[in-house]
């Protein structure tokens, strides 16, 4: 029920009200969906999270007129590792530019807080991109902005109220979006909370060259592309060139920063100290043919006439545990490792001479900062498909799908044909844009300073104000 949604405890707001009057009372209009819906619905919570980001609203209200720290929610879901992976750049590069000026908050905040199909869409997407012919049709087919905002509608009239528990349990200042289908919701609730010249909502987009027209939504504050090829598709798509800015991928700060000797990562790694070593990946999941790849690398890496391994294998299999035990299980002419998910990505890229992976965006974009040619052997269709003339076109790698071929690329790359290695990764340090995620942060600490004075008046406050204006 409408009148569920506060606490006791708390006063409730206008907006809240307002809320009512939009939703009504009735208890149907917001039942159905979600296993978690009663308990999200209410602000009465027994999560201990939710006590600490409520006294915010009262460390806001003694700091008013005073510096106080800006709260920072990053949306993001785990459909893949790169919409995680960009939101901790993010994160961790504003902890290194501005320290405790702001506090960053990581959320899916679909999956806290409403129910199915939202709070599944790791599962679901992993299902589809699995069975690539149902994304395809998936990708294609919502990709018409007609479509694609009848469903988001359908789904916002059902969850709208759970996305806006999620969103104002955290109290945000700044809204950062890493993923296409967050941003529909999120704005709706702000629009609707007249929250919009308060909050800063800004999108960054994930996919490197083709992507969803579902990541260009005309109403956010800015909208980050990595590359000019997707800042005119948002123009194209009706965002206005004063909302689009062109820095590149956020990658995470440990790629840029660290200063990494390959000698000393290969001693911590414990990898062969002198073998050229190539690493095998398939994005978060170990999406691709990393199996059939690692068996025809393990035949062509082997010098049968002199009896001895001409290169190494690392082979990161991600989340991807039965991956992950079959070829721990396999018997190795060379030196190979097998790991499953990793957290410290740059030290393994930092150690190896060139990398095979699927087209996906965050891997490719670690592997250009860390200079590593590359051997795109897969790509997901829509969003990945135009990464792949990215990489080859600017002279940084080679596709292929076949594994053969690419067991056959890598053993010239480690033998007759180094000088070619050397220059695509050459090339590869040229495409690369390390500072991105800096360039990021800065821009928008600049946007959430040129706020009105609604930026400064607490959440508690602010709600009952805006309803006024
Ligand atoms: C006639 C046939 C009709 C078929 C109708 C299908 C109904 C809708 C079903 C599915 C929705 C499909 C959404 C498609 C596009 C979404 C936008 C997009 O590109 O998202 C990409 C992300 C994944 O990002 C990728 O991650 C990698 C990062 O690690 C890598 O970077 C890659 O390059 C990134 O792009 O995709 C998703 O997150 C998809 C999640 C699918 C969830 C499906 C949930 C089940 C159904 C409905 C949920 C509600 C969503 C409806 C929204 C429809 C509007 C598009
Ligand atoms: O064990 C792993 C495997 C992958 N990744 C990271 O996951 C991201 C994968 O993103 P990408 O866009 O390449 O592909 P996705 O998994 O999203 O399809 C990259 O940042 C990888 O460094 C990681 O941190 N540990």
């Amino acid at each position: 029920m409408a009148t569920n949604l506060v606490s006791p405890k708390k006063v409730a707001s206008i907006t809240e009200r307002v809320w009512q009057s939009v939703y009504g009372n009735s208890s149907s209009s917001s039942s159905g969906g979600g296993g978690n819906h009663q308990r999200r619905c209410s602000y009465e919570s027994d999560d201990d999270e939710y006590e600490d980001y409520d006294g915010v609203g009262t460390v806001q209200l003694m700091q008013m007129g005073a510096e106080r720290t800006k709260n920072v929610l990053i949306l993001m879901s785990d459909t893949g590792g790169g919409h995680r992976a960009s939101a901790e750049a993010i994160r961790d590069a504003f902890s290194i530019e501005f320290g405790d000026e702001y506090r960053i908050i990581v959320k899916d905040v679909w999956k806290e807080y409403t129910g199915w199909p939202l709070n599944d869409m790791e599962r679901s997407y992993k299902f589809m991109v699995k069975h690539v012919q149902l994304w395809k049709v998936a990708f294609h087919s919502t990709s018409p902005r007609w479509i694609h905002s009848c469903y988001l509608a359908a789904i916002a009239a059902y969850y709208a109220k759970e996305v806006e528990a999620g969103l104002m349990k955290y109290k945000p200042d700044i809204i950062i979006c890493v993923h296409p289908l967050m941003q529909h919701i999120p704005l709706w609730v702000l629009k609707w909370q007249g929250l919009q010249k308060k909050v800063v909502f800004v999108t960054i987009i994930t996919d490197l060259s083709s992507c969803h027209p579902t990541w260009f939504h005309p109403g956010v504050n800015r909208c980050y592309c990595p590359s000019n090829e997707v800042a005119k598709r948002a123009l194209y798509d009706g965002l206005e060139e004063s909302q689009v800015r062109v820095f590149g991928l956020p990658i995470r700060p440990s790629f840029a920063r660290a200063v990494l000797s390959k000698d000393d990562l290969r001693k911590e790694l414990e990898m062969d100290p002198d073998l050229p070593a190539v690493l095998l990946m398939g994005g978060g999941e170990g999406m691709g043919p990393v199996k059939e790849t690692a068996k025809a690398l393990g035949e062509s890496l082997y010098d049968k006439d002199q009896e001895k391994p001409i290169g190494q294998l690392i082979i990161i299999c991600g989340r991807n545990k039965g991956l992950t035990s079959t070829l721990e299980s396999k018997e190795w002419k060379i030196p190979v490792k097998v790991r499953g998910f990793e957290t410290q990505m740059e030290k393994w890229m930092g150690a190896c001479d060139c990398i095979i992976t699927k087209a996906g965006p965050g891997t490719i974009a670690e592997a250009l900062i860390r200079g590593l040619p590359i051997v795109l052997n897969d790509y997901i269709p829509g969003q990945e498909k135009g990464n792949v003339p990215y990489v080859v076109d600017n002279g940084a790698g080679v596709f292929t799908r076949s594994s053969s071929e690419t067991a056959r690329i890598m053993a010239e790359w480690f033998s007759t044909k180094t000088d070619e290695l050397k220059r695509m990764s050459e090339n590869a340090l040229k495409l690369a844009q390390p500072e991105a995620v800096f360039d990021i942060v800065k821009d928008i600490h600049e946007l959430a300073l040129q706020r009105g004075p609604l930026a400064n008046v607490p959440y508690v406050l602010t709600s009952s104000f805006t309803s006024l204006i």
